[in-house]
């Protein structure tokens, strides 16, 4: 399985997702691989000293990052594309047609975080209730909460994938 994590800067929210997902794959020892790109992203930039600070907050391992933008051979290599908000959702369908089928909402995963909580199977991918939204520039409040929802997403969707083993 490999996971392809799309947010606008690839500095705040697919960097995080993707560090979630690694530490997750490797709590469970699963042998899937993680990459993140954005879809206006320069190149290079590191993570957000914020982003960063809410996974170091958790103990979750870090290297360095280096943003990128999306690619075709990123998307082609994919076999779940991760967007952080519907709209992202349009721009990378509409950029790439072909990969309709593999792209999903992050966040509609969270219902699948705590299953012994009965969460609802809607299927909640499909509604803007669940965009991720942009901490960029915002207060550490901002990062910490956009963390939390990464987090809860990411452990909902390797939950998800794991129990169905598809979409
Ligand atoms: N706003 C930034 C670009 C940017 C946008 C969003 C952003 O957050 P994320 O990496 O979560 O999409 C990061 C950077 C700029 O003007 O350069």
């Amino acid at each position: 399985m490999h996971l392809l994590f799309v947010c606008t800067g690839n500095t705040c929210r697919s960097p995080m997702a993707a560090f979630f997902a690694q530490a997750e794959i490797q709590r469970r020892s699963l042998s899937w691989t993680v990459e993140s790109a954005g879809l206006y992203a320069a190149e290079g930039m590191p993570m957000t000293p914020a982003a960063a600070d809410a996974l170091t907050r958790r103990h979750i391992p870090l290297s360095p990052h280096r943003s990128q933008p999306v690619r075709p051979d990123l998307v082609e290599k994919a076999d779940v594309i991760l967007v952080m908000t519907q709209s992202q959702a349009k721009d990378l369908e509409s950029r790439f047609p072909q990969a309709k089928d593999k792209i999903r909402l992050l966040g509609g995963f969270a219902a699948f975080a705590d299953p012994e909580e009965g969460a609802s199977q809607t299927d909640a991918a499909s509604s803007t209730g669940c965009d991720i939204v942009d901490p960029f520039g915002g207060l550490d409040e901002h990062y910490e909460a956009c963390a939390q929802q990464i987090e809860r997403s990411v452990r909902g969707l390797v939950n998800h994938l794991l129990g169905e083993n598809k979409l």
